[in-house]
């Protein structure tokens, strides 16, 4: 069953087009990592699910219900990014019992436990945390509200990297726990890949790749040879990113549409023939179509 679907879903911004005709399904009870370059598009694609926004155009149904004032919605969702607000006179003790009686499912010594683990002083306030500790926080929340759908939107911000794994893995267990439908945005898809069922990678707006994460692992393969002899094998539309260099050699990463057979005689040809991770995979099919970061210093 489907607990997200969007259609045709656009949002624009004056003449600028946030989102662009995008169309995608969520099964329920999955991990979703939702990817794509600074500015592509998952802030405003995650608001529009959690109810925050209207699209402009398209159609979006969580539960079976438009999210827009959808009491439906917020009652089953909870949205943690990094600009989550308490009121200024609550410290975060108090934040957590308030927050046991507006969710259902919260489990309250789940987070007292948590908080203990993190060393946070219970009698804090909440605006005297530390970046990353107000993101720990914040997990907590989202972890201990244990809603139908939990919406992460780059809940690591700030974290060092032992809090990082520490809430990676507790997100694990916790969803083996209880089961339910996640989406998570983030820009460390190497750190987070292990975790996840399916990548929704967007880009400029638009839908790229929608696909499980194990087959993102085999989508590309890098190529390293004798141009002519590489391009013999390939098709122009499979290549994502190409680098010549030397006499007549190239560095290619190509749509992995390869059968064994055809690797071997690639091999057979002198052709190295080396993986592509599922992050470089989207950082090739996400690059800019403007050059990379030397050619503005060759224009210089
Ligand atoms: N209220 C707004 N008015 C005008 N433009 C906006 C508004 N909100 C977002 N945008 C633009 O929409 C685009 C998508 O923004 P969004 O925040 O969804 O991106 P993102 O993928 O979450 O980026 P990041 O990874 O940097 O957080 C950006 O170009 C942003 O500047």
């Amino acid at each position: 069953m489907s607990v997200i679907e969007c259609r045709n879903l656009t949002k624009t911004y004056r003449q600028f087009h946030a989102l662009n005709d995008l169309s995608m399904e969520i099964r329920e009870n999955t991990i979703t990592g939702l990817i794509g370059r600074n500015g592509a598009g998952k802030t405003t694609l995650l608001k529009i699910i959690a109810g925050f926004l209207r699209s402009t155009s398209g159609e979006v149904m969580v539960f079976g219900q438009k999210p827009f004032n959808s009491l439906t919605v917020s009652a089953n969702m909870i949205f943690i990014d990094e600009n989550l607000v308490f009121p200024a006179a609550f410290c975060l003790e108090e934040i957590l019992k308030e927050a046991g009686k507006f969710y259902q499912n919260w489990d309250q010594e789940l987070a007292f436990n948590l908080l203990e683990y993190y060393n946070l002083n219970p009698k804090i306030s909440h605006q005297h945390l530390s970046k990353g500790t107000k993101s720990i926080f914040n997990t907590i929340i989202g972890l201990a509200a244990r809603c139908p759908l939990t919406i992460l939107d780059e809940p690591t911000t700030g974290m060092d990297s032992v809090a990082r794994k520490d809430f990676y893995r507790a997100l694990l267990k916790d969803y083996m726990e209880v089961p339910r439908t996640i989406i998570f945005s983030s820009h460390q898809l190497n750190e987070v890949e292990n975790l996840l069922e399916d990548i929704l990678l967007i880009k400029y707006g638009r839908k790229c790749l929608h696909i499980p994460v194990l087959e993102l692992k085999e989508y590309a393969v890098a190529l390293q040879g004798d141009s002519a002899e590489i391009n013999g094998f390939i098709l122009e539309d499979d290549v994502l990113h190409r680098e010549n260099f030397a006499k007549d050699q190239a560095y290619l990463i190509v749509r992995n549409h390869l059968s064994e057979t055809r690797l071997a005689e690639m091999k057979l040809a002198g052709i190295e023939i080396a993986p592509v991770s599922a992050e470089d995979a989207c950082n090739y099919l996400t690059m800019y179509h403007n050059g990379g970061i030397d050619d503005v210093y060759r224009k210089n």
